[in-house]
């Protein structure tokens, strides 16, 4: 790139920053004017405000007057944020202006005209863009295509343009470090350089770089069903967490961060992702991991945790039973379960008082039912609890003149009966109209929980329904059809049954239990959720997701995942796809495949790879690293004086390290062996503790999502992973290397690591 060309950019950057600085000036000054004002309005609230009560006009212009300020306030307030957000964005622009400059031409006869791209739009008439918003339609010819005709979205449709120069920049501090054209072999060139910094604690937007592919799953407005399938560091988180950015900018004044949801697969990734979106100047969305949200509706129920869920053994049964508790086979029969319960069946509980019963559960029943075949379960709850509510107005008048209620009374103290007159003037034509009055208050207060329980439909047991439900389950599943005996189904019931009475539930149980909720009282889910994003899909299972479809009726959902890490599914998660694609109409559900993989090294990616039986759908970035290294160990000291050589080689580098273990038990034991040899680490130990600095032992089950420079597998060993099931495992754990890869195995190595190519790994 001749000098010139450099010094011209200069120039303009130069002419751009002075323009971005008078801008900064001018926005800081209408903030000071915006909070003086606010200022100025507050303090002279009172002064300025007309009070006048001796009329009622007088009362009708006072309203006025406050009124007035108030809009006078919310007008100030509002100018005020105006501006910050406008300064925010100023300062961000201010250091780094922009990344990209995009010559085109409309049509052939259309006079080329130039753009630059940047973190936020930027003008300095209405009209005259400087900078253009990365997320702006016509940004996206950067990230679509090479030179010559490329196509792009508007709201008004689809447009061509003809590209004639794509720049890239490197900019710091307004100046220009570097800059490419992407016609010379250079394209990957500020890709390589993003990658190969050092990984952080927190991730980084990705929006320079951001590869055609993952712009299309930026970019999709249409699909109902976004469906990612991308291999190990692929970039589908990152692709989600611009996408957000990308929705919350073309929605913008119709969507709120507050609308988009994100389901995380732990806490731990929350905290490494939460940096984002403010980087970008957008609000986070709302984030929770399925187990916060089933948790956060079972507030009673210790539902069971994913450390809990990792170290089940299940007997080749149980394991049926859960796959069958987690199908859409098992979803379509508890809405017909529920279907039912319009006409029959539904478990009542007495609504008692006192330790007596009040009204009996038969009565329930009775008015439950009589409404006609219109009333759906929804609204056959409320009319149940209109009738209720009726019955316990008219049982007030018959209990006032029990004797519990005189005695009530006459015990009370004077501040008792205070209170119970309350504000009202106690005047009385009689004393009987007096006790009446009284007696009216004392009943009514202790109805007060009756009334409370009817609102909340407490003479509902949902507990009961459940257990009935499965009961009733072989009715309505052919059984022997999945391979279960009615033995085998019995007994599972009772092992819920003793769960549930000891406040207990299997996770796969939790989601059956709250959509069974939902259905007999009538809920249909948060409208308002726009879109739903769920990472690691491959964790959940199809009821999961029918249920989050039908908790979110009016939300578009983006779902990624990695068939090759399914850790907890396993092999099931290739039955999901399949049952995913009859649930949402095939013609808004669009399938994206990322196979390129940026996370790793040439060196990790191809070794990580080896370890899937079909590891052929990932292709490793060129980005050279060194070699993995696998240790042998002869016995878990000599393993251990390993582990430390490499936290000291590391950490001398500079290179963040998680060592991660195969369960709690051994990062437990392993964390205290490195604490007593004087090694500083931090073990994680549950999904929601937060991500801690310096080098971290975790369990491969915690490990999801998150990155490193250096991974070192503890006990790689055949004691530990040897099963064909938990090639997967061992994949993502491996997978999380940015570029040091250390496997460290005891005695035998893991025949999974067997079909490595001994040239692919350095052995020390
Ligand atoms: N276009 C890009 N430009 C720069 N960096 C990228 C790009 N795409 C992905 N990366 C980086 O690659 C790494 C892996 O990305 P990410 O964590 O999003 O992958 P993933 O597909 O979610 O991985 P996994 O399924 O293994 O958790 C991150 O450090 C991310 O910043």
């Amino acid at each position: 790139m001749p000098d010139s060309i450099k010094a011209h950019e200069q120039e303009h950057l130069d002419a751009v920053v002075t323009k971005i600085k008078t801008a900064e000036k001018d926005a800081k000054q209408r903030i000071d004017v915006a909070e003086d004002d606010e200022a100025g309005i507050r303090k002279n609230f009172v002064n300025d405000l007309r009070i006048k009560t001796d009329s009622y006009e007088g009362l009708l212009e006072t309203a006025l007057s406050v009124r007035q300020q108030q809009q006078l306030l919310a007008e100030r307030q509002n100018s005020w944020q105006h501006a910050t957000t406008e300064l925010s964005t100023i300062q961000r622009l201010e250091k780094k202006a922009y990344f990209a400059r995009i010559d085109f031409q409309e049509g052939p006869t259309a006079k080329t005209e130039t753009i630059y791209i940047g973190l936020g739009s930027f003008s300095d008439t209405p009209d005259h863009f400087l900078i253009y918003d990365w997320r702006a339609p016509i940004s996206s010819i950067y990230y679509d295509g090479e030179l010559g005709n490329v196509s792009y979205q508007t709201p008004d449709g689809e447009q061509t343009v003809d590209v004639k120069l794509k720049r890239q920049f490197q900019i710091e501090d307004g100046t220009i470090v570097t800059l490419y054209d992407t016609d010379q072999t250079v394209t990957d060139q500020m890709l390589l350089s993003a990658l190969s910094e050092h990984s952080d604690t927190k991730m980084k937007s990705i929006v320079t770089t951001i590869q055609k592919e993952q712009n299309q799953i930026i970019r999709d407005t249409k699909s109902d069903l976004l469906f990612v399938q991308g291999a190990a560091g692929s970039g589908k988180t990152a692709a989600i967490l611009q996408r957000v950015a990308f929705l919350l900018y073309r929605y913008r004044g119709h969507l709120t961060a507050g609308q988009v949801m994100l389901f995380s697969p732990n806490q731990l990734f929350n905290d490494y992702i939460d940096q984002v979106l403010p980087e970008l100047g957008e609000h986070n969305m709302v984030q929770m991991t399925y187990y916060q949200y089933a948790g956060r509706r079972l507030p009673k129920i210790d539902v069971e945790t994913l450390a809990q869920r990792f170290g089940e053994t299940n007997t080749p049964a149980q394991k049926k039973i859960s796959q069958l508790k987690g199908s859409l086979a098992f979803f379509d029969a508890v809405t017909a379960y529920a279907d039912q319960l319009e006409s029959s069946d539904m478990v009542f509980r007495n609504i008692k008082f006192q330790g007596k019963v009040f009204i009996d559960k038969e009565k329930i029943q009775e008015i439950y039912y009589s409404f006609n075949r219109n009333y759906h379960l929804g609204n056959r709850l409320q009319a149940t609890k209109e009738a209720l509510i009726r019955i316990l107005n008219r049982r007030i008048t018959s209990e006032m003149k029990t004797k519990w209620v005189e005695e009530t009374i006459q015990d009370m103290s004077k501040e008792q009966l205070d209170t119970l007159y309350g504000e009202e003037p106690r005047e009385f034509d009689s004393s009987e109209k007096e006790m009446q009055f009284l007696s009216r208050k004392v009943v009514m207060q202790a109805f007060d929980p009756i009334r409370k329980a009817i609102v909340r439909a407490r003479f509902l047991s949902i507990n009961n329904q459940y257990v009935h439900m499965l009961r009733n389950l072989p009715s309505r599943i052919d059984l022997a059809h999945e391979g279960i005996s009615i033995a085998d189904w019995n007994t599972s019931v009772e092992e819920s049954i003793g769960k549930l009475k000891d406040h207990h539930m299997q996770l796969v149980d939790t989601t059956p239990y709250l959509y069974l909720y939902d259905k007999m009282t009538g809920k249909g889910g948060e409208r308002d959720m726009r879109y739903v994003f769920m990472d690691e899909i491959q964790d959940y299972n199809a009821f999961q997701l029918a249920f989050l479809k039908f908790s979110f009726p009016r939300a578009r959902f983006t779902m990624l995942g990695d068939l090759n890490q399914a850790i907890f599914t396993k092999e099931n998660s290739r039955t999901l796809l399949q049952e995913l694609s009859t649930m949402f109409d095939p013609d808004k559900t669009r399938v994206i495949q990322l196979t390129q993989s940026y996370r790793s090294t040439q060196q990790v990616t191809d070794f990580t790879k080896h370890i899937l039986k079909n590891g052929e759908a990932v292709t490793a970035f060129a980005r050279e690293g060194e070699l993995p290294t696998m240790t042998l160990a002869a016995d878990e000291a000599a393993g251990l004086n390993r582990v430390i050589d490499q936290i000291k080689q590391n950490e001398e580098e500079d290179e963040t390290t998680a060592i991660i273990g195969k369960d709690l038990a051994d990062c437990r034991e392993l964390t205290e062996k490195l604490k007593a040899a004087g090694v500083a680490v931090t073990l994680i130990q549950s999904e929601n503790q937060r991500l801690a600095p310096g080098t971290i032992v975790v369990p491969s089950f915690l490990a999801k999502g998150l990155e490193f420079d250096g991974v070192i597998v503890w006990q790689a060993s055949a004691s530990r992973y040897a099963a064909e099931d938990e090639r997967q495992l061992l994949y993502t754990i491996c997978s999380r290397a940015m570029h040091r890869l250390s496997i460290i195995g005891i005695g035998e190595f893991s025949p999974l690591l067997s079909d490595v190519p001994s040239d692919e790994y350095e052995m020390i």
